[in-house]
């Protein structure tokens, strides 16, 4: 078929299927606001449904495989979008979603004659793929359309254009679903296995992100009848991030998803008995003055995240269990005894499931229910008795222990409870700030850890957890959130390479994914980038180079601009940021520009000078709200996760990235999509390549 004549056969097919979605639409009468619950649920699926065939009404699908079961059989079309939708009246589907198990066909197709396979809700369905293609459709326009596989025309792998031509595309300050272009490296994780820890081990740009985004919608549709919405957490660094990946969800049809910060939520589960102090300090300390190796090592996040301390905290918690109760018999009235053994039945066996502090409750409560029945049963009705048994009682009761999670936490700072796995020093500063009622942020996984096993969840446990950028968690800090499912299910992603928190977070992923039981863990890598030219890859790869253990990213083969590296003068060093801006601003089409600073100073200063000009820079700063696109001034430690289309790296001189900055100067270069510049003063960082004018 010529290109021209499957051109009108897609625009036909179209045409076709926004009429239907139409007439499906019309169809689907009012909401119903009565009382009647059969009448209500009823309208809860007409909404649903009305929801999805919404979606399909503006872009009904983004791709076709043609699939052939077996020889001899009808060649199926497929048409696969980002909600499913049935013909009227009849199973036969219009689209298909592409969470569904035969679109993954669609993704995990890539190239040959061989046949492929997909696990369907009755088995393994192994066919033969015809035709791969993809469809551009804005609203109800088919826009563009290409063919990366037919069969008997192409022996080679499907072609990438598609992907390419997405992937040249312009940012603006949001992340955006993939569905049309999920790589088959990506959606083996997508849909992977739901009961595990899933590590994924991702360079910078490989989709990381996304793909846990995307992981979730998948989960949601596929587990449809055990997973809940509202049941699934996601961690992300800071919220400006949480903001900037706050549309894909509702782009793949999912609300109510929680997403928020681990500082954020630890206060919360601790009911905001504490108060937060010293992350932006935190920041400013690590990031703005230079530090040894050994001082990283020896930082209080690592030593009050790692597993020393943590087996001191369940040491602590271990003994309160063993001696929460009094040795002595409870006697409110001479010669009426409620003996040990009887109590420590009631707590060990009866409550033995409970929470430690659930647990005491409950026992305060039955002991005071059997005082009043013993009484009652004695008729003591005198009021003196009565007084001083009540007395007994109160104080009996007390003898129970009863801690928050704060006071707990507190005893592991003094006295003969002390951790000794903690120097005096930080010790002793932590005792002081815990009295204030305030935490640093190190603090909070103890913190919260504790909260988990004296009092537990406070609401139903978690059905998935997402932990993006967890290369900069702590054990503490994932052993925390252990506690909060009955089964494992998460998803967590990080890259090593960008692990600039070194002060607080794993340095191998072992040290996290040990912390669960074998068989409970899987492990993916992702190593192809999608974000960047193959120029900024190769320089960014540079960076690295020499770093143990590094896995150099895979670039897409998408060229673009060289990246320039250029001496400035130190005393028209401004000036020449202001002309790279005004150059990059003219040329058009760049939607988000950002001037990568070392410090949160220089970025200041930059920001200043910038507006002196007339630019209209935003300055990003720790505990932003929000990004909004445009021109952004923003800290190297701040831009992690974010992306923009050209990328000025305002200092990248040897002063400013010293060996032990590789890490945060790759960050820094990897947020570029298609342009990269670097400037420097004085000398070049030793870890950018010769400092020819242009690379
Ligand atoms: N399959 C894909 N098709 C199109 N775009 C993709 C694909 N995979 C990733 N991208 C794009 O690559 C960019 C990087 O994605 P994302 O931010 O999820 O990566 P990441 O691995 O989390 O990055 P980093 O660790 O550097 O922050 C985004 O613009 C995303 O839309």
């Amino acid at each position: 078929m010529s290109v021209q004549s499957a051109l009108q056969e897609e625009q036909q097919r179209l045409a076709d299927s926004v009429r239907e979605i139409e007439r499906q639409l019309e169809q689907i009468g009012p909401a119903y606001t009565g009382d009647d619950f059969t009448e209500q649920m009823l309208d809860l699926q007409r909404e649903e449904r009305k929801r999805r065939l919404e979606v399909a009404y503006k872009e009904p699908y983004f791709g076709r495989i043609d699939f052939q079961e077996l020889p001899g059989d009808r060649i199926m079309p497929l048409y696969i979008g980002k909600a499913g939708v049935s013909k009227q009246n009849s199973n036969e589907l219009l689209v298909i979603d592409w969470r569904a198990p035969v679109a993954s066909l669609f993704y995990s197709f890539t190239g040959g004659d061989t046949a492929v396979s997909y696990e369907s809700p009755d088995g393994e369905v192994t066919g033969h793929v015809h035709l791969k293609r993809n469809l551009m459709i804005r609203q109800r326009e088919l826009v563009r359309m290409v063919d990366s596989y037919i069969k008997g025309q192409e022996d080679g792998p499907v072609t990438d254009e598609f992907l390419l031509y997405r992937l040249g595309e312009n940012k603006d300050n949001r992340l955006r679903d993939i569905v049309s272009t999920i790589q088959q490296e990506q959606d083996l994780i997508i849909r992977a296995e739901r009961s595990k820890a899933l590590f994924i081990q991702g360079v910078a740009g490989s989709g990381k992100t996304t793909v846990a985004l995307h992981r979730l919608a998948f989960l949601l549709y596929q587990y449809a009848d055990r997973m809940r919405a509202e049941r699934m957490i996601i961690f992300a660094p800071n919220r400006m991030f949480l903001e900037y990946i706050s549309g894909v969800l509702p782009e793949l049809g999912v609300g109510d998803i929680m997403q928020t910060t681990y500082a954020d939520w630890a206060l919360e589960l601790l009911g905001h008995e504490v108060s937060l102090r010293g992350s932006g300090e935190q920041l400013a300390y690590w990031f703005e003055q230079p530090h040894t190796a050994d001082e990283i090592a020896q930082a209080p996040g690592k030593l009050k995240g790692g597993a020393a301390f943590k087996k001191a905290v369940d040491e602590r918690l271990a003994e309160l269990d063993k001696q929460i109760l009094p040795e002595a018999p409870f006697e409110p009235i001479d010669g009426l005894v409620l003996k040990p053994e009887q109590i420590a039945e009631w707590y060990n066996t009866d409550y033995g499931e409970e929470f430690m502090m659930r647990k005491r409750e409950r026992l305060a409560s039955r002991i005071r229910r059997w005082f009043e029945s013993e009484l009652k049963r004695r008729g003591t009705s005198d009021k003196k008795v009565r007084a001083k048994a009540l007395s007994r009682l109160n104080a009996y009761i007390k003898k129970i222990p009863s801690y928050t999670a704060p006071q707990l936490y507190a005893t592991l700072f003094a006295g003969k409870t002390a951790a000794s796995c903690i120097p005096k020093e930080l010790a002793k500063a932590t005792a002081e700030r815990l009295k204030q009622g305030e935490a640093l942020p190190e603090d909070l996984a103890p913190l919260a850890y504790i909260h988990l096993r004296l009092f537990g969840l406070d609401r139903p446990t978690y059905d998935h957890i997402v932990i993006d950028e967890a290369q900069d968690y702590s054990p503490f800090q994932l052993e925390a959130l252990r506690l909060c499912q009955s089964v494992t299910s998460m998803t967590v992603l990080g890259d090593l390479q960008q692990g600039i928190h070194a002060y607080a977070g794993v340095e191998r992923w072992s040290e996290l994914t040990e912390l669960f039981e074998e068989g409970k863990t899987g492990f993916y890598e992702l190593n192809r980038s999608y974000r960047s030219t193959m120029e900024i890859i190769e320089f960014a790869n540079r960076i690295l180079g020499a770093m143990e253990g590094v896995k150099p990213a895979v670039p897409v083969f998408r060229s673009g601009d060289p990246v320039e590296l250029v001496q400035a003068e130190p005393e028209n060093w401004l000036k020449q940021l202001a002309a790279t801006l005004s150059e990059w601003q003219s040329q058009g089409g760049l939607q988000t520009i950002a001037v990568i600073g070392r410090t949160a100073a220089e970025c200041e200063e930059i920001h200043v000078y910038l507006q002196g000009q007339g630019f209209e820079p935003s300055l990003i700063q720790s505990k932003q709200p929000s990004y909004s696109g445009g021109l952004s001034v923003v800290p190297a430690y701040l831009s992690k996760g974010l992306e923009f289309d050209a990328v000025l790296i305002a200092d990248a001189s040897g002063e400013a990235y010293r060996p032990l900055d590789a890490k945060l100067l790759y960050v820094a270069c990897t947020r570029a999509l298609h342009k990269l510049k670097l400037l420097y003063r004085g000398e070049p960082s030793p870890l950018i390549a010769e400092p020819s004018a242009v690379l």
